[in-house]
């Protein structure tokens, strides 16, 4: 199960393979064709130290993102050189530094009013670190209070699930449509091969592995 423990043993022993020290190509690639307005606010669920924060700052959007791990959220800060103020909610402490704020709490805690103000939700890693039932419950509870158009990225990972065990799990693009088809328009934008790229993949014996970025657009 991934409950909050295994996440936490996690950052404390640093064991952070999904962690990049650069922007997310494929965001980097597609965000701009979704049109989401500067002075928007985007919603980054399950997000760890991503420097995909900082480009969305950088890009004229205020971020507010959601980590269960205290470790990740200071680290964020300290290693980008941001000085922060700190708060206290009933759903978590907020560190905030110009157009960032971090909520340190569980993402499924997050009442809809806070959820409500988001204009667009950006996922990279957080659907795929869910095991099956999780993932259902972070579609119905979690997404479901964003508000109606909402716009979205969802990056994801496909291999077949019974040669590795997750996380980071596969979700398949019929999953991504039955978890978000009710209320969100499903775009597929770009499906590419990483297998060659991903040497802990290769030595699983995984014999195919695939990014897939979609656009999700909330239906009112
Ligand atoms: C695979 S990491 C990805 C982090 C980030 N999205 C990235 O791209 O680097 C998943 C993160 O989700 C956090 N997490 C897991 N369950 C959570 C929850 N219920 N609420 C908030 N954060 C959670 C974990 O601590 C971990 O840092």
């Amino acid at each position: 199960m991934m409950e909050p423990d295994f996440w936490h043993q996690r950052w404390q022993e640093n064991r952070i393979g999904f962690h990049q020290d650069k922007a997310t190509p494929l965001m980097l690639k597609h965000w701009p064709s979704l049109g989401v307005s500067p002075g928007s606010r985007v919603f980054v669920p399950l997000a760890g130290k991503s420097r995909d924060m900082l480009w969305l700052a950088s890009q004229g959007y205020r971020v507010l993102g959601v980590e269960l791990s205290q470790l990740a959220v200071e680290q964020f800060f300290t290693e980008n050189d941001l000085p922060y103020t700190l708060t206290q909610s009933p759903y978590g402490r907020h560190y905030r530094s110009g157009d960032i704020e971090l909520v340190c709490g569980d993402a499924f805690e997050l009442p809809a009013a806070l959820l409500g103000e988001c204009d667009a939700v950006y996922d990279r890693a957080a659907l795929i670190a869910l095991p099956p039932q999780m993932r259902r419950r972070y579609a119905d509870e979690l997404y479901a209070r964003l508000p109606g158009r909402c716009q979205g990225m969802l990056i994801t990972l496909e291999y077949p699930q019974a040669e590795k065990e997750g996380p980071p799990f596969a979700v398949h693009e019929d999953e991504v449509r039955l978890l978000f088809g009710d209320r969100w328009g499903v775009q597929l934008l770009e499906r590419r091969d990483i297998l060659a790229q991903d040497p802990a993949f290769v030595q699983a014996g995984v014999t195919a592995l695939n990014t897939v970025v979609y656009q999700l657009d909330r239906q009112r």
